[in-house]
C-alpha cells in the first residue's frame, strides 16, 4: 500500500551560500580588514565550542565555480539557533561583505525503509544517533544538491507500495556502500521546508568520487525512474587556520 514511511529526524540544517564583495573589500583599509577577519575567527571559535559539546556542527567551504564564493553548513537542534547564526554573521564586520545568496533549509532524516533502523525511535543506538546528529567530517571537499522524487503518472514515488520503495532504497544503499571510506553522505528532508524534497550533502577526499557515485547511482532503479535533481554546489573545505590567507589581498 502507498503509505507514508516513518522518519527519524535529527538536527536542523542550513546550507548558506554567500558571494563575497571583493570590490568593496579591496577599498577597505588593512586595519578594518584585519579587525573583520579577527572578529570572524572569534565567531568560528565560538561555533567550534558548540561542536565540541556535540550540540551542533558546522563547516565552511570555498565554492568552486560562480554559484557563490563560500558555503556554510550549520547543523543545530533548533531552527531558532540557525536563524540566530545567520543574524550573527550578518551583524559582524565581515557580514557587510558576505552577500546572502542561495540557501537551503532541511532536517537530518533517516527512514524506516532501512530495516537497521526499525524499533530504534525511542532508544537511539549510537549508530543511529551519529546519523541523526552528525558531526560534519572535515574532509577536503563537499558537494550539496537538493532532489525530489517524481510524481509522474507513469512513475509516481508517492503511489507505489511501501515494500517496493524499501526494495528500491535497499538497492540504492548497496551502491552507496561500495563508496565506504570514499564518500560520506548526509540525507536531510526538506518537504515543507524548502523547494525540493531532500538535500544530499556528500563529503570526499577526492572530488572525482562525487562524479563516480552520482553517475553510478543514475543506474539504480530508484534514481533512473524516480529522481529529479536541483543545482549542485561543490566546495573545498576552509579550515579556521586558512581564513587569514583566504581574505588576504
Ligand atoms: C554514500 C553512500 C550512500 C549510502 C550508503 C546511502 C544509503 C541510503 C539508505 C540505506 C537509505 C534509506 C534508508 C535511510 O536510512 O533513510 C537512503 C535514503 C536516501 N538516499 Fe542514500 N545513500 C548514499 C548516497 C546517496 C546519494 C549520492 C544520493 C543522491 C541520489 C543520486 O542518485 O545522486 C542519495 C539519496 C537518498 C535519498 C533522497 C534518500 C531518502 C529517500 C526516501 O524516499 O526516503 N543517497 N540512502
Amino acid at each position: 500500500m502507498a503509505e507514508a514511511v516513518v522518519t527519524m529526524d535529527g538536527w536542523s540544517v542550513v546550507h548558506d551560500t554567500r558571494t563575497f564583495d571583493w570590490a568593496s573589500w579591496k577599498l577597505t583599509s588593512e586595519e578594518e580588514r584585519n579587525a573583520a577577519v579577527k572578529e570572524f575567527k572569534e565567531l568560528m571559535k565560538k561555533w567550534d565550542t558548540v561542536e565540541e559539546a556535540k550540540l551542533g556542527s558546522q563547516s565552511l567551504y570555498k565554492v568552486v565555480g560562480n554559484k557563490a564564493d563560500l558555503m556554510f553548513i550549520f547543523l543545530r537542534p533548533t531552527m531558532e539557533e540557525l536563524e540566530e547564526i545567520k543574524r550573527e554573521i550578518n551583524k559582524s564586520k565581515l557580514g557587510d561583505y558576505l552577500i546572502p545568496d542561495y540557501s537551503y533549509v532541511s532536517i537530518v532524516e533517516m527512514t524506516m525503509h532501512n530495516p537497521m533502523n526499525e524499533g530504534k525511535d525511542r532508544k537511539l543506538s549510537p549508530q543511529v544517533e551519529a546519523r541523526l546528529y552528525p558531526i560534519l567530517p572535515k574532509w577536503e571537499h563537499a558537494c550539496f544538491y537538493p532532489m525530489g522524487r517524481r510524481r509522474w503518472e507513469e512513475a509516481n514515488w508517492f503511489t507505489i507500495d511501501k515494500e517496493e520503495r524499501t526494495r528500491l532504497l535497499y538497492d540504492h544503499g548497496m551502491t552507496g556502500r561500495k563508496y565506504a571510506g570514499k564518500v560520506k553522505e548526509i540525507i536531510t528532508g526538506s518537504i515543507g521546508l524548502d523547494n525540493w524534497e531532500w538535500g544530499v550533502t556528500l563529503f570526499a577526499h577526492d572530488p572525482l568520487q562525487f562524479k563516480k557515485i552520482v553517475y553510478e547511482m543514475r543506474f539504480d532503479e530508484v534514481t533512473t525512474k524516480y529522481a529529479e535533481f536541483g543545482d549542485f554546489v561543490v566546495g573545498n573545505y576552509l579550515p579556521a587556520e586558512d581564513v587569514d590567507a583566504y581574505f588576504a589581498l
